[in-house]
């Protein structure tokens, strides 16, 4: 999540994991979990039978209360949905033409051809320290088997251009015709989950605020020798407030747990998966789950995501709503500020910042 000053120290990748530990810079060994965390993993789990939402029900203020019913029931149970847009669902929004799938084959194409890139072009946009945004990867303890871009992509005065790739050239124009869709997809959600806990539709929108922040976060997981050692990325919960991933067309990997069981998330091409973040879990005092994901690596296949994380205004306290605080339901959540950097500081303890902001 983007910082101005990360906590995490982040190095730039210099070549893939593959790379380094067959060049002996490496050792598989960094890359394996150890302790209570080890484990061996599985590509080949349950599959998540998250419900798939008609989001043409949910873009009307009168919609279906069925399809509510089923948003709310996901949220509340796996914090996490599908979706599929259709063009012609956003047609009669504030935008005048929808996400069509010619847009994310574009975006997925933009992505490849960037990780693709050589080294040398890469390096151009290498985080920096005490920035976020750049190409880089996780720098934990053990190390992850992927390589990511992160871009702040709203508000616009917050882009940092030096790091948004000129190769492909078409890579800038996409990602801003994607984020601005994004935007007005994450709202029209928003509206939806506030609607399916009958409160006023802006309710959750306004905590976001104007100055909303949405990170894009481009990951790429090259093969991996070792996928029954080794993760694309630990389990974990994102410090968003909401979460759009564009997946991979093909190769599968994301997992969720719920009741102490992973479950793999099915490849549906033109489907997004859209998860709670920690800070809506505590706008919702806790009604919505912010759910705990994974990835698994692939010894044949490379994968690729992009996951759009949606946060409230960095500069506004965000505390439980009080619609959803009553005497059967006490707050659960002290009033936070700057969660993202809260995120960031009990990642490198290796703890879970929602815990910290438990009262
Ligand atoms: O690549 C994916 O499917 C998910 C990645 C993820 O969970 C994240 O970037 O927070
Ligand atoms: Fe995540």
């Amino acid at each position: 999540m983007a910082e101005t000053t990360s906590p995490v120290k982040l190095e730039a990748p210099t070549e893939t994991p593959q790379e380094l530990i067959i060049s002996g810079k490496e050792s598989l060994e960094n890359y394996i979990q150890k302790g209570s965390d080890a484990g061996t993993f599985d590509a080949s789990l349950p599959p998540l039978e998250i419900p798939i939402i008609d989001f043409g029900l949910l873009t009307s203020p009168s919609s279906s209360s069925q399809e509510l019913e089923k948003l709310r029931s996901a949220l509340c149970s796996w914090g996490c949905f599908q979706f599929v847009l259709r063009a012609s669902v956003l047609e009669f929004q504030v935008i005048n033409h929808g996400v069509e799938p010619a847009l994310l084959n574009k975006v997925r194409e933009a992505t490849k051809q960037f990780f693709g890139l050589p080294l040398a072009e890469k390096k151009k946009y290498y985080q920096e320290d005490g920035n976020f945004d750049g190409y880089g990867n996780d720098k934990m303890q053990t190390l992850h088997w992927s390589h990511l871009l992160y871009l702040t992509v709203h508000p616009e005065d917050k882009r940092q251009l030096k790091f948004w790739p000129e190769n492909p050239e078409y890579f800038r124009e996409t990602l801003d015709e994607f984020s601005k869709q994004s935007e007005v997809i994450n709202q029209i959600l928003l509206k939806a989950f506030a609607r399916s806990l009958n409160m006023e539709e802006n309710c959750f929108l306004d905590m976001f605020g104007e100055q909303a922040l949405m990170l894009a976060r481009f990951n790429w997981y090259p093969p991996c020798p070792r996928p029954d050692l080794v993760l694309g990325v630990f389990p974990h919960t994102d410090g968003s407030g909401l979460t759009m991933l564009l997946p991979d067309k093909e190769v599968g990997g994301l997992q969720f747990l719920k009741d102490n069981q992973w479950y793999s998330v099915t490849v549906i091409p033109e489907a997004f998966v859209v998860n709670v973040g920690d800070q809506l879990e505590i706008i919702s005092n806790g009604i919505f789950k912010s759910p705990v994901h994974r990835v698994v690596t692939n010894s044949e296949r490379e994968r690729i995501s992009l996951v759009m994380f949606y946060c409230p205004n960095q500069e506004k306290e965000i505390e439980p709503a009080n619609w959803l605080v009553n005497e059967s339901r006490p707050r659960l959540y002290k009033t936070v500020k700057n969660y993202n950097r809260l995120y960031f500081e009990q990642l490198k303890l290796g703890k879970r910042a929602i815990e910290a902001a438990l009262l």
